[in-house]
């Protein structure tokens, strides 16, 4: 199991990402070329059976066994009254989770994808990012290992997904301290602030960025005094992922924010990941574009929790399927053009 325990642990393992298998991806874009169709005219399916080839390593890629695991962490920053909700609905939703009666429950199941779930620490939420640093380096550590224990090789897809009331105003911060920017630039409604609230949010993150950012200028240092346990874990998910080549599909704003201070550092991570979709949240649409990825889907989901991922995934399932099924020119005697 990859270690990513200690700052120099993840630097390292960013520092060594490796490449997806350019043979099998070529093979993959080989048979495309042969499909009966017109070249390209399945527009970005073509391209997702490609990245899932080269990830996978075989020319025919598959999406037998993909998981959505999901993370839950609670923040010391929600009792500035950042939220619409109280922080028990972080452990009550774990709780749905298990009893399977929540959306990603639904939609992992229509998805025909397997679902975990890690709860962290919930009784003993992160330190208030406007006042001190949310983690101290043991228990960033133990975050990031977490993520790691989520993934098993032979995976064919990884769905990162969270559960945190509070979390988008720390996914706020991190953005802002990895791609710039004002906390309003960074901050929205979230689980459905307006007002007071979302006033507070605004001033909660801008007091952060101005305790943290000269600081929080590593991946480790930024996740630690700006991040929480489950953005943390997505971040060591997402890193485990790539040692162990398992393409990854990316959720809303929350399961993407843990990306920004990683590719700062290394701005290949986000070679093995598809953005699922582009949450309502205002500020994911600023963060994709600044990692430079196109959603796949925008259905105006604002959940997190993996969803949309895991919505995404049917579309990669659909990319595969085209691509293993199709007849050939050849085989069904068409001309080619
Ligand atoms: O990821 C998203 O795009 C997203 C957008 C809005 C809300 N959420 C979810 O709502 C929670 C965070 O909202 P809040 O207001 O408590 O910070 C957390 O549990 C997320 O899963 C997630
Ligand atoms: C009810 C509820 C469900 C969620 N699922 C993900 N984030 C959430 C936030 C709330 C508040």
């Amino acid at each position: 199991m990859i270690r990513l325990d200690t700052p120099a642990a993840l630097d390292a393992a960013l520092r060594a990402l490796p490449a997806p298998d350019a043979s099998a991806r070529a093979a993959a874009a080989a048979r495309q070329a042969e499909l009966t169709k017109p070249r390209g005219s399945l527009g970005r399916l073509e391209e997702i059976a490609l990245f899932m080839a080269g990830w996978q390593g075989r020319a025919i890629p598959k999406l037998e066994r993909g998981r959505v695991a999901i993370f839950a962490g609670n923040h010391g920053v929600a009792a500035r009254g950042v939220s619409a909700f109280p922080p028990e609905v972080t452990a009550q939703m774990v709780a749905n989770f298990a009893a399977g009666g929540a959306a990603i429950n639904a939609l992992a199941a229509a998805a025909g994808l397997e679902l975990t779930v890690t709860a962290l620490e919930l009784d003993r939420p992160t330190d208030d990012i406007a006042e001190t640093a949310a983690m101290s380096e043991a228990e960033c550590g133990e975050a990031l290992m977490a993520g790691v224990a989520a993934v098993e090789p032979g995976l064919d897809l990884l769905v990162p997904g969270e559960m945190g009331i509070a979390n988008s105003t720390v996914a706020a911060a991190l953005c802002a301290a990895a791609l710039g920017g004002d906390a309003a630039d960074w901050v929205g409604p979230g689980s459905g602030v307006s007002g007071a609230a979302a006033t507070a949010k605004i001033d909660a993150v801008a007091r952060a960025l101005t305790r943290h950012r000269a600081r929080a200028n590593t991946p480790f240092e930024a996740l630690r005094r700006l991040g929480g346990r489950e953005l943390a874990a997505m971040a060591g998910a997402v890193i485990a992922a790539r040692h162990a080549r398992v393409p990854v599909l990316l959720d809303g704003f929350i399961a993407t924010a843990p990306l920004a201070p990683l590719a700062v550092a290394a701005p290949t991570i986000t070679d093995h990941c598809l953005p699922g979709h582009r949450s309502a949240e205002p500020g994911h649409a600023r963060l994709l574009a600044g990692l430079g990825l196109a959603p796949l889907l925008a259905l105006d989901l604002r959940l997190g929790e993996a969803s949309g991922g895991a919505v995404a995934a049917a579309v990669v399932r659909a990319a595969l399927t085209a691509h293993e099924r199709m007849a050939t020119f050849a085989d069904a005697g068409v001309s080619a053009g």
